[in-house]
This record gives structure tokens, C-alpha cells and sequence, in this order.
């Protein structure tokens, strides 16, 4: 995971993290609502997100992630709340936000037939930069996402992490300092997937981009989100960086700790049962999961050692991005 800069975490009393970063937010979300009829699909979300980090909003099919971007984006109004990006509300600053903002949707709309080198300057172009300004840009963006080489193809016979990539040069084109990015790496093979992550890890490390990251892809987004949100039914449930979101699930104050020998004896596992502050213990194989009230490592260690067993690992289980998802999940019924 990409180290934290900007943020401190607070845990509340009922364990919601509430993530806020410490640098100047470029998106401020506050009560930021969105009704369609009596459904809705988004609920009083605050959330704000500071300059050069990468957020990844996680959520199921439904959750409103699709609905908040398009506030953010000024392209559907909020019922309630109110968006701010780059200081600007999109909501009646529209035009401004899209000077700021670059959106890749899931799946980019090129023309087939134009190559990649037509398509980009004919972007920057829309965008009002001038013709040789424009083609030197393209062409500097076409190095930046490994496209080069493919300048002078037909997008039409661009494989589809081509395509992404060719979408987040489109994107960067207007020069954002902010890109939002929808499912970025659905459809796209796993080396694909590593060059375009580490692609936009790079865009935001080098040129302070802020990136805001929709997805479904929870090992992915944990490797190069800085926080992360996860949000159901129009909620956001819980923000914060992966320790946190993890310690926050341990409030309940249990710690589990793997133990791995290559010779587990009834004697040995009646000896750690013995252990002041153990709940349960469970095998599963050569590991054995011991639950307890506090870290009991140093102990158990001492005990495997004892017994002459061969220790052949000890660690104190931290929850990843999978577990913590569907954990608060589970939490919120
Ligand atoms: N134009 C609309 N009219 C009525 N209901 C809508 C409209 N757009 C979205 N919804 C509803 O709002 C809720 C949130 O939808 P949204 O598309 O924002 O979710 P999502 O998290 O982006 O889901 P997915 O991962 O499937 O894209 C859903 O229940 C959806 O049916």
C-alpha cells in the first residue's frame, strides 16, 4: 500500500472512522444527498478527500457509488447536501469543475477508426489547446501510459487495457488535478491490471493528482488507495486507511494469533487453552488459530518452544481489505 501523507483517523463511539484528511480537501462532500422517488440513493454522505490521495470508494451493485460521481460531476443535481470540488459546486459551477476534473467512465467512448495519436489531440483540441501544443501533449501522454508505440494505430484494434490506458491519457489531456475513475480495471487481464494501478499510483505520487477510484476490486484497490470508503445503500459505513479500518474491527477487543508447527501434540494445545485470556482455539492443519483477549504472542511462543515443538511461524493476525469489507457488512446486518 502506498504510504498515508495527508490524514489522521479518529475512531468513534461506534466505531466509524471517520478518515478526515489533514490537508486542504479538494472534494468536500457534506450531507450530499441524492432521491430519485422515495429511494435513496444517496444518504446525507460526508466525505472529504485531500490533494494527492488515492480514494477508493467500495460498495456493492446499488450502493450509490455511480450517483455520487455524477454529483460530483455536475451531471445530476443533489436533492439534499452540497459537492464541492476544487472550491467550486458543481451543481451551478459545472463548467468549472470540468476544467478541473477528469472522469473515465468503465468503458471510454474513442472513434474506432481515428488512431490513438487523432483521438487524444482531438481531445485537447476540445479543450481548447492550440494544434501544436495539442499533438506535443498527445504525444507526451501516449509515452506517460506506455501507448508510444501505438501512437499511429486504429483505437479499434486496441485491446481493452489499452483502451484504459489510452482513456486515462484522454483524461490528463486538460491537465485535472482531480480524476475520478469508474471500475478502471474491469475486463483487463492482471499484468494489465498491475501497469494501469501502478500507472495512476504514479500519476499521483509524481503530479499530486487526486484520484477518486470506484470499484468492486477490493485486493486492487488496496494496493495503491491511500483510504479507503465503503459505502452501502447510500451510506458510507465506514472511511479510513486499511489499519484503522481493521483495528476498528477488533473494538470488540479480541486478537487472534497463527501458530504453525510442524508437530502439534493434544499436550501442547492444552497448554495454550491454559493461557490466561484465551477464548477459543481452532486447528486447521499445521495452523492453529488461538483467540484471545489480549496478545498473548510472547507467551504462546514461549510455550511452542517448550514443548520442543518445531515453531515454523507466529503471527498476529491484521484483517485485510476482504475481510474488513465483509465484516462491516455483516455489522451493519
Ligand atoms: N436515474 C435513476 N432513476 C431511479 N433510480 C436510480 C437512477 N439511477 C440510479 N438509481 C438507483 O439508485 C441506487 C444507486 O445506484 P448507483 O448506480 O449509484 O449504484 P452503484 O453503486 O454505482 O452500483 P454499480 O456498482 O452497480 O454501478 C440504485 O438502487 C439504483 O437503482
Amino acid at each position: 500500500m502506498k504510504t498515508i501523507h495527508t490524514q489522521t483517523n479518529s475512531v468513534s463511539s461506534n466505531g466509524m472512522i471517520s478518515g478526515t484528511p489533514s490537508g486542504m480537501p479538494v472534494i468536500e462532500l457534506t450531507k450530499l444527498t441524492k432521491k430519485y422517488g422515495e429511494h435513496i440513493a444517496v444518504d446525507r454522505l460526508d466525505l472529504n478527500i485531500a490533494k494527492g490521495e488515492i480514494f477508493g470508494l467500495l460498495g456493492p451493485n446499488g450502493a450509490g457509488k455511480t450517483t455520487t460521481i455524477l454529483m460530483m460531476l455536475g451531471l445530476t443535481e443533489p436533492t439534499d447536501g452540497q459537492a464541492k470540488i476544487c472550491g467550486h459546486d458543481p451543481a451551478r459551477e459545472a463548467l468549472q469543475v470540468k476544467r478541473k476534473v477528469g472522469y473515465l467512465p468503465d468503458d471510454v467512448g474513442f472513434y474506432e477508426d481515428r488512431t490513438a495519436l487523432d483521438n487524444l489531440v482531438y481531445t485537447a483540441r476540445l479543450n481548447g489547446l492550440p494544434q501544436s501544443e495539442s499533438t506535443e501533449r498527445a504525444f507526451s501522454l501516449l509515452e506517460r501510459t506506455g501507448l508510444a508505440a501505438s501512437a499511429g494505430k486504429k483505437v479499434g484494434a486496441f485491446s481493452r487495457g489499452m483502451r484504459q490506458r489510452l482513456g486515462l491519457a484522454d483524461v490528463l489531456i486538460k491537465n485535472p488535478e482531480v480524476i475520478i475513475l469508474d471500475e478502471p480495471t474491469l475486463g483487463i487481464d492482471p499484468e494489465g491490471v498491475r501497469e494501469l494501478l501502478e500507472l495512476i499510483s504514479s500519476l499521483s505520487r509524481d503530479e499530486g493528482l487526486t484520484v477518486l477510484l470506484s470499484s468492486h476490486h477490493l485486493h486492487q484497490v488496496q494496493q495503491i488507495c491511500d483510504r479507503v470508503g465503503l459505502f452501502v445503500k447510500g451510506r458510507l459505513i465506514a472511511a479510513g486507511d486499511i489499519p484503522s479500518l481493521s483495528k476498528a474491527l477488533n473494538e470488540d477487543g479480541l486478537i487472534q494469533i497463527e501458530v504453525g508447527t510442524a508437530h502439534w501434540t493434544d499436550q501442547l494445545v492444552h497448554r495454550l487453552s491454559e493461557l490466561e485470556g484465551v477464548q477459543t482455539i481452532s486447528r486447521n492443519n499445521e495452523i492453529l488459530t488461538v483467540v484471545c483477549d489480549r496478545d498473548l504472542t510472547p507467551k504462546i511462543a514461549e510455550i511452542v518452544i517448550g514443548e520442543e515443538a518445531e515453531l515454523t511461524y507466529l503471527r498476529r493476525k491484521e484483517y485485510g481489505l476482504d475481510d474488513i469489507y465483509h465484516r462491516y457488512f455483516e455489522r451493519e446486518g
